[in-house]
């Protein structure tokens, strides 16, 4: 495995710019999301790491090599696709066999490894089964097993999970995980689950609009948005805009790490103080979620969601408190997107 890198790249589709300024790495051993909404550029990105989509500015290192002039089947990197993209009519060893098969590896070196690798994704025992007979989770572990067969520098998940259903989706996403301990493959993830991101990777890239709006730990990420985009798709996403000392500021928070207290009578606009962030509101909806409610509110003339352990009755009057380490304040000329 394989440092990767990144540096400067910008690529597009005729005219169009899509990718720019993109600069990201993967340590060798590392996994990193590319997190980002539909139409981001994500696949694009993929494309051209992969050699199937040229770029117009920057470069592409694996280790200590530029792979810029390298063809597709030249680059040892590998990819596992959502749709799993298996051979329909070879069985589960011949799947996973069809790399080393092609790479011309001895047959005896071939079975081993097969072998090897069935046992490392749990599938021992059924080599010889058809993969139109596997459950969607069994699928994919043959996928992962036949793109991590052949060793290659990078391995490249494309949204490898959205197409299991939600139980298998969690068991699958933890196999993939303790593979990439216990193998220490260099790995490059591209979702748009913030979960999914947050639970598999070391660090992650939130890309949006073609550009890499924040690189850090999945903690930074979270707790330390750079910008009101990524505050928002992260999950910080009310938003109440403030006037503080003349100037106008945005203000992002998390439905959870909002204090409502009922019964509050006073109309106060939001102020932001030490203690953090007040307002009054009133409430528009309050719904059971299990073990709690989530309730919509309007503060300040602004929408905003909360979550509170009991019913409240629409249109009564609450105070919401935010603390201060749970607010992501920016300056208003940021665009938000
Ligand atoms: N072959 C193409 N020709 C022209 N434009 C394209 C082409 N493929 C994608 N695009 C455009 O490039 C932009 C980025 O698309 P891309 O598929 O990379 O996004 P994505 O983040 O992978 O989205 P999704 O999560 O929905 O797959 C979009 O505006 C899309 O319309």
């Amino acid at each position: 495995m394989k440092r990767l890198q990144i540096q400067d790249l910008a690529a597009g589709y005729g005219n169009k710019q899509i990718l720019s300024d993109i600069n990201l790495s993967v340590n060798a051993g590392e996994m990193v999301a590319l997190l980002g909404p539909s139409g981001c550029g994500k696949t694009t990105l993929l494309n051209v790491l992969c050699g199937f989509l040229p770029h117009s500015s920057g470069d592409i290192q694996l280790g200590d090599q530029s792979i810029t002039g390298l063809s597709a089947d030249k680059r040892n990197i590998t990819m596992v696709f959502q749709s799993y993209a298996l051979w329909p009519h070879l069985s589960v060893a011949q799947n996973v066999a069809y790399g080393l098969k092609v790479r011309k590896q001895p047959a005896q070196e071939i079975a081993s490894k097969v072998k090897e690798f069935l046992t490392l994704v749990k599938l021992q025992g059924l080599e010889n089964e058809k993969v139109t007979n596997l459950s969607g989770g069994q699928r994919q572990r043959v996928a992962l097993a036949r793109a991590l067969i052949i060793q290659p520098d990078i391995l490249v998940l494309d949204e490898p999970l959205s197409n299991l259903d939600a139980k298998v989706r969690l068991q699958v996403r933890h196999e993939i995980k303790s593979l990439q301990k216990e193998i220490g493959f260099s790995s490059l993830i591209v979702t748009h689950d913030q979960e999914e991101a947050l639970v598999m990777a070391d660090r992650i890239a939130v890309l949006n609009n073609g550009k890499i709006e924040q690189l850090g730990s999945c903690e930074e990420i979270f707790n330390q948005p750079k910008t009101p985009f990524v505050a928002d798709f992260m999950g910080a996403d009310n938003q109440l805009s403030v006037n503080r000392s003349g100037s106008s500021q945005i203000i992002y928070f998390r439905a959870e790490q909002a204090l409502l207290e009922p019964g509050s009578h006073n109309t106060i606009e939001a102020t932001l103080a030490d203690q953090g962030l007040v307002v009054s509101g009133r409430v528009l909806q309050s719904a059971f979620f299990g073990n709690h409610y989530q309730v919509s509110l309007e503060c300040d003339g602004q929408l905003l969601r909360a979550v509170h352990p009991c019913a409240l009755e629409q249109g009564e009057q609450v105070l919401l408190k935010v603390p201060p380490s749970s607010l992501h304040i920016f300056n208003h000329s940021i665009p938000t997107n």
